[in-house]
């Protein structure tokens, strides 16, 4: 007898996301279906009554759309929200777990591209990647990359803001480059992970004040909102670089504007801004001692795999009463 449950059978998913037809790409959705039966958005909005009762699980993909109240009330089997991603302030917590439905996240599928992001956005800082490419392509052949120099950051310090499971994996990564690594957490790590990177902890003002490069990597929450303002950067060298891997709100974008104006730090290499995308009229993108990103932290072939199978069996194992790898609670 086949073991091979009918799609009619399989609990109902609803894909939240832009990408592709069914809201993620074609291969994640081709992933999802082998467990769910797969609905999009459309479907949903096109008999609300009917398909909502199949809807067990959403699937929130990496474009954060709104889940709201008028949402939740349409789908009452609804059991878990798995989001794609670490971060979960796009949503109301506290508001699903009223409608009784659990939150899971995958902290581990990001937590390599992540850091990956982090050390390509310092070094394209230090040795002025982006500048470079554009001078490379510019009508004008006639340059000196004398008068662009860059900076290293073999030996240089690096203070990284946050050393959860991404942080960490920057400090060994910025190990291989030989840093001075500092760190500030609400937790200090073990002298064991302490010593196997090579990292210190720090008080936040010795770290913004002796790094040549602070990375931000924490989460955004009600305690790390603007984390990093007008007196932080006041804090930081002249000749410092800050680097937001986290969320955009984490830092105070007008006083950012202001220190990069007025030169109080060398420059800024941002994967997240608030909000996503800036306006186009956005001071930020005007200045050339910037580099920005658009939140492409996970946006790897191997990273979104992973991220839907982390989701996976973490929705798998609200609806089996299983104990759940990655759930995120209200504070
Ligand atoms: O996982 C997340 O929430 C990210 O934003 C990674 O860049």
């Amino acid at each position: 007898m086949s073991t091979v449950m009918a799609e009619q059978d399989l609990p109902g998913l609803l894909i939240m996301g832009i990408g592709g037809t069914h809201g993620v790409q074609e291969s994640l959705a081709a992933l999802l279906k082998k467990h769910f039966s797969v609905i999009t958005m459309k479907e949903l909005l096109e008999n609300k009554k009917e398909v909502g009762k199949k809807i067990q699980c959403i699937f929130v993909s990496e474009f954060r759309p709104t889940i709201d109240q008028e949402l939740l009330e349409s789908l009452p089997n609804l059991k878990v929200i798995g989001n794609s991603g670490v971060g979960v302030d796009h949503l109301n917590l506290k508001m699903i777990s009223n409608f009784g439905v659990r939150v899971t996240n995958t902290p581990h599928a990001v937590a390599d591209s992540t850091a990956d992001m982090g050390m390509a956005l310092m070094l394209a800082s230090a040795r002025r990647l982006v500048e470079g490419s554009q001078i490379a392509v510019s009508p004008d052949t006639n340059y000196f990359a004398a008068d662009w120099l860059g900076v290293e950051v073999t030996r240089a310090t690096l203070g990284i803001i946050g050393m959860g499971r991404i942080g960490y994996k920057v400090a060994q990564r910025a190990r291989a480059f030989e840093m001075k690594i500092l760190y500030h957490n609400r937790n200090r790590r073990s002298q064991e992970e302490e010593q196997a990177v090579g990292a210190c902890y720090s008080e936040m003002e010795d770290l913004l004040q002796q790094s040549d490069f602070v990375m931000l990597v924490v989460n955004l929450t009600p305690q790390t909102e603007k984390l990093i303002g007008k007196k932080e950067l006041g804090l930081m060298k002249p000749t410092a670089t800050l680097i937001n891997i986290s969320r955009g709100a984490v830092i105070d974008q007008d006083a950012l504007v202001e220190a990069l104006q007025n030169k109080t730090i060398k420059a800024a290499a941002l994967d997240v801004t608030y909000p996503e995308p800036l306006p186009r009229n956005h001071p930020l993108l005007k200045l050339n001692n910037v580099i920005i990103t658009p939140h492409i932290g996970t946006a790897t072939v191997q990273a979104t795999h992973m991220m839907a199978e982390e989701a996976i069996a973490n929705m798998l194992s609200v609806l089996n009463c299983q104990p759940i790898p990655s759930e995120v609670f209200p504070q």
